[in-house]
């Protein structure tokens, strides 16, 4: 049975923040995926994306990173970057976050397009909507820690801060 909860006499009036779900890079906020074509310069070199220069920072061989650079597309990148195939860094789970964040920074602030696209998202809670992932993404069920999301957030309050 459905119920309706009136308060004096009229339905409440409750504020629910807005809602910024992000995946697909040719959605609405496609931009915010890491695999979006917004190059970043990072250690004196260009990357293609975001998803590039993550993948590669999870290993120490210079060539190796180097082959990820190159690779054309991010999805590629992302492939070679979760091979265990190649020895992963025994400090990734320590530095993963810190390195995403320092991206992000480059990312949004050299693309004055996107940044304006994040900040303008005022206080809306920004969820990657990546249904396999749930450490940078909300999970199938939603019980992901949204690590991206919750980085861009951080990121969107320093913005946002800067422009006042
Ligand atoms: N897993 C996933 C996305 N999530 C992205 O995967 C990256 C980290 O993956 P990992 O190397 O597994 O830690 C990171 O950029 C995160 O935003 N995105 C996508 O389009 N497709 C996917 O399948």
């Amino acid at each position: 049975m459905k119920t309706t909860v009136l308060l004096n006499g009229k339905q409440p009036h409750i504020c629910l923040p807005k809602l910024v779900l992000f995946y697909d890079v040719n959605g609405t906020y496609g931009a915010f995926s890491n695999l979006a074509p917004y190059p970043i310069e990072q250690d004196g070199v260009w990357w293609p994306t975001v998803e590039h220069h993550f993948q590669a920072q999870k290993f120490h061989e210079p060539s190796l990173r180097e082959r990820i650079r190159q690779l054309p597309f991010a999805e590629q990148a992302a492939v070679m970057g979760r091979s265990r195939h190649f020895l992963l860094r025994p400090d990734w789970e320590d530095v993963k976050y810190e390195i995403m964040r320092r991206a992000l920074y480059c990312k949004f602030t050299t693309h004055a397009p996107i940044r304006e696209l994040l900040i303008e998202t005022g206080e809306a809670l920004i969820i990657e909507d990546a249904r396999d992932d749930y450490c940078w993404g909300c999970g199938r069920d939603g019980s992901g820690r949204n690590m991206l999301g919750l980085l861009l957030m951080e990121l969107r309050t320093v913005l946002q801060q800067r422009e006042r």
